[in-house]
């Protein structure tokens, strides 16, 4: 059982409340403060703020461990491509020993601590299937399947509670577009989420299909395997240089942001990428015609930090290929004709948000999961609905909404509770946030 010390009782009064026709056959808990619905980055961010206000809260996560996408959905090589000031959490830093750009397992070293740090407790193995704001009690009514670590069913549980942080993520679910012929292509086909490295590619062929950080990352690693890839550039992509003069690209953008328009700083981007790349496009990599700020917060398309790949372009180690017209058995057949022969594919093809899947709402979220409205006004919805980490704007963007909202629900828990401050602590004894119904 989860341990939530918290000096506010439960609010069992308010299951009377709940009408008949909205039943529930299985198991009913009502949640003393917010549900955070995913343990990664945000989750925990939001868990933090709220824990050292001393507002109970509980976390769901479909997973069996924090950070699911960080430690089971990335390859072995995988290093953060902001520095490391720009993807920190709040009220916790990183070690000083880290360096600019921390590996994954020193990313995930430290949301462990954070999580060690601030006492936060996931419930795991529960999947949230639907989150409905019941309007006859002014409560959220969100609905998990649990399950055990061996995939066994626990059942259904429903957690009632004022307030819903959503924060699963735009990466929740891995795109898998659909190609001719791929069923009968008969090699290895994966997505990008599940490659480690390119270990078992040695001397083999492989697709990568797609050219963002994930496709051009991958390639890379399969070179440094001794693979030969082949990368497909279906539209164009905008590849910046990590650095530039030893510092770094992201850090320079923020900075003439703040002197500059968007596409101002868009346009001196590119003309640097120009001096310091060249031009790109004789190998294949069409720059889109928005610029990589201006397409990264209209479209989400985050520009792609090069960190090896384009050399590997120039050197003819990553062939440049079109889009796909169909698969046949061992074979590719490319939309300007060419017909390659490959062992393997790798679908670096990218991740869309599940929140249309569960949450029934539609005022907030768009279609495609994303809050309707941008930065900086994307982080608080009605009667109690929150999103963290929906920015587009990566790690330092979820710390920004988490901070937000922890301070919100803060403050009205705070104005909420101080009259019951003196009933509450009878005793002295700490109280679970949960009541069982
Ligand atoms: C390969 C890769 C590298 C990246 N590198 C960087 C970087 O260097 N810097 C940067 O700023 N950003 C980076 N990003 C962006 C990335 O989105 C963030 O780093 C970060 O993981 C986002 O955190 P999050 O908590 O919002 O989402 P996630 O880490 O995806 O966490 C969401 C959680 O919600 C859970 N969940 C989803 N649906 C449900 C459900 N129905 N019920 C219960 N739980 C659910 C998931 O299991 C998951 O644990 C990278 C992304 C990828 C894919
Ligand atoms: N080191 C790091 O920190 C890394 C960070 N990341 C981050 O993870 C997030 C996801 O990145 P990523 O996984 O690259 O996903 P992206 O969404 O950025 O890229 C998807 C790619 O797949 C292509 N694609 C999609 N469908 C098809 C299709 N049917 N045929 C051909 N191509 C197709 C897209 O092309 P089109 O543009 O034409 O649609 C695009 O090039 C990003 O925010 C990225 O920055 C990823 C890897 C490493
Ligand atoms: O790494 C990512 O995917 C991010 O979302 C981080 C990020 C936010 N804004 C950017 C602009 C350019 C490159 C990366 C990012």
């Amino acid at each position: 059982m989860m341990h939530y010390s918290t000096d506010h009782l439960p609010m069992p009064t308010m299951i009377q409340n709940l009408d008949h026709e909205n039943f529930f056959p299985g198991r009913c808990i009502l949640i003393n403060g917010p549900v955070i619905v995913g343990a990664g980055p945000s989750g925990l961010a939001v868990g933090a703020g709220l824990k050292q206000q001393g507002v109970p809260f509980v976390i769901l996560e479909r997973a069996n461990c924090i950070a699911p996408l960080w430690q089971n959905h990335t390859y072995d090589r995988l290093k953060l491509h902001l520095p490391k000031q720009f993807c920190q959490l709040p009220y916790f830093p990183f070690p000083d020993n880290f360096p600019e750009y921390p590996t994954k397992y020193q990313f995930l070293d430290y949301l462990e601590s954070y999580a060690r740090n601030f006492d936060i407790n996931p419930q795991f193995n529960e999947n949230v299937q639907s989150a409905t704001y019941d309007e006859t009690c002014g409560l959220w009514r969100v609905k998990t399947i649990g399950s055990t670590d061996n995939g066994f069913s626990r059942g259904e549980v429903e957690y009632i509670c004022r307030w819903l942080v959503v924060a699963t993520g735009e990466n929740a679910e891995k795109v898998v577009p659909e190609f001719e012929g791929l069923e009968e292509f008969g090699g290895q086909v994966m997505h990008v989420c599940d490659y480690k490295s390119g270990e078992t590619y040695r001397g083999k062929s492989v697709l990568v299909v797609g050219c963002g950080n994930s496709g051009m990352e991958v390639s890379l690693d399969l070179c440094h395997h001794n693979a030969i890839p082949s990368m497909v550039v279906r539209s164009s992509v905008h590849v910046l240089p990590r650095e530039i003069l030893g510092k770094s690209t992201f850090d320079i953008a923020v900075s003439m942001m703040k002197l500059f328009p968007l596409w101002v700083v868009d346009k001196i981007l590119l003309a640097v990428a120009r001096v310091v790349l060249g031009n790109i496009e004789k190998y294949g990599l069409k720059r889109p015609s928005k610029g990589p700020l201006q397409l990264k917060n209209t479209e989400g398309k985050t520009p792609v930090l090069d960190i090896g790949a384009l050399q590997k372009i120039r050197s003819g180690e990553i062939k440049v290929v079109p889009g796909i017209k169909r698969f046949s058995p061992g074979r590719v057949e490319l939309v300007n004709g060419e017909n390659l022969e490959i062992n393997s594919v790798i679908l670096a093809t990218g991740y869309c948000s599940n929140v249309p899947s569960w949450l029934k709402e539609n005022d907030f979220f768009c279609r495609n999961g994303i809050p309707k409205f941008s930065f900086p006004n994307g982080w608080k919805g009605k009667a109690g609905l929150y999103a963290v980490g929906f920015t587009r704007r990566g790690l330092s963007g979820a710390s920004l909404d988490a901070i937000k909202i922890a301070n919100d629900i803060g403050r009205i828990w705070k104005e909420e509770t101080k009259h019951k401050q003196h009933s509450v602590t009878v005793g002295g004894c700490h109280r679970r946030c949960k009541s069982h119904c």
